[in-house]
């Protein structure tokens, strides 16, 4: 079976009645997975980025759902979903920025609307978290085929590609969106060389693609944020290649923070933008990126290394971890529905008005 065949690793996995998550604080020193019954935890290990990635955090939600639905109906039979509906809040309130987290929580209240209030939902539930998180597997691997075909028709502006913060199998329900691509194009031969930038402050990249792209055997190097345009300038770079937590209806892309300057960077030095995200990821609802809700977590993420002290004890931090990309700095935006190139709200609407461009 060829790599983009094989399941890779799992960040995720239903297990009898509960949830494992393969904890990603520890990666890549340790490959710990930890058990969860309860959804008020999976909100937590939301919050806390034991599971991160757009995708990821949406597929998990869902089965937070199972877990509070399960509850719900064993402690408050006649009430149940209006309990319910209280630990949908709190799994909502865990992180604002990736709209996969809403998305996945709204389709499961769309079930939970339609189901019999006298029968036990969690197994009907749980079936709408199967295909959530299978779903997400097929539209990563259908992106990689749409992708890899991209990269296909530039063999001349290079063999390498860069990448920013991760967007593989452990930030989705499997196999990878930006990183997805990356595996196809590299199964299919179409680049030689991964640059994966360390992704300051949670180092996504040092830590996790560095570490996926390494047990795959694709050959990669990690670089400091700080290189990205010494890199574009001197390697045979040809795409940059990103994921995305939320894209607005004009095709303005919310992603982690630094995925803005690589745009800049790219245009500057005519390297082509990618932007890999499922349709999930798609907020029609938002008309440009400044409405996007922008994430900023703690002082410690950026004083502290692996818990050792860098910066003065009391330096006023600002820690905002996504920023946006505006539409004009994106060449491509791939989802499994289709390719959109040079985003526009007409285009947006017509790839979110069809099943399937393609
Ligand atoms: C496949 S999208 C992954 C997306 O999520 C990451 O953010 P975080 O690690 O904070 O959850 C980053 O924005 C990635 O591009």
């Amino acid at each position: 079976m060829s790599s983009t065949e094989e399941k890779g690793v799992e960040a995720i996995i239903w297990r009898d009645d509960h949830l494992l998550l393969l904890d990603q604080r520890a990666l890549p020193e340790e490959e710990v997975y930890l058990s969860y019954h309860d959804s008020g935890a999976v909100a937590s290990a939301i919050t806390d980025m034991v599971v991160r990635g757009a995708p990821a955090i949406g597929v998990a939600a869902a089965y937070g759902v199972v877990l509070a639905a399960r509850e719900s109906f064993k402690v408050t039979p006649g009430t149940w979903k209006t309990t319910l509906a209280n630990q949908i809040q709190v799994l909502a309130d865990a992180r604002p920025t990736a709209v996969n987290l809403f998305w996945a929580l709204d389709k499961m209240k769309g079930v939970i609307d339609k189901l019999d209030p006298e029968t036990p939902p969690q197994d009907a539930l749980l079936k709408i978290a199967i295909e959530i998180h299978e779903s997400d597997v097929a539209a990563n691997r259908t992106m990689g085929e749409f992708g890899a075909d991209l990269i296909a028709e530039t063999q001349d502006a290079g063999r390498s590609v860069m990448t920013h913060c991760n967007t593989g199998a452990l930030a989705t329900g499997g196999f990878g969106t930006a990183l997805g691509v990356i595996r196809t194009a590299f199964e299919k031969g179409l680049i030689d060389h991964v640059h994966a930038d360390e992704t300051r402050p949670w180092f996504q990249g040092a830590r996790l693609t560095a570490w996926e792209l390494m047990r795959e055997g694709i050959p990669v190097s990690l670089n400091v944020e700080g290189a990205a345009a010494h890199i574009m300038k001197t390697q045979d770079v040809s795409w940059v290649v990103v994921g995305a937590d939320r894209i607005t209806a004009n095709g303005d892309v919310a992603n982690k923070i630094g995925t803005y300057n690589l745009a800049v960077l790219a245009l500057h030095h005519g390297v082509r933008f990618m932007v890999v995200a499922p349709t999930s990821t798609i907020d029609m609802s938002l008309e440009h990126g400044d409405d996007i809700p922008i994430e900023e977590r703690g002082r410690e993420e950026i004083v502290n290394v692996k818990g050792h002290q860098i910066a003065p004890e009391k330096v006023e931090v600002f820690n905002p971890v996504f920023d946006v990309t505006p539409a004009d700095l994106i060449d491509v935006i791939v989802t499994e529905r289709g390719v959109v190139e040079r985003p526009t709200v007409e285009k947006m609407k017509l790839l979110m008005s069809n099943d399937r461009l393609h």
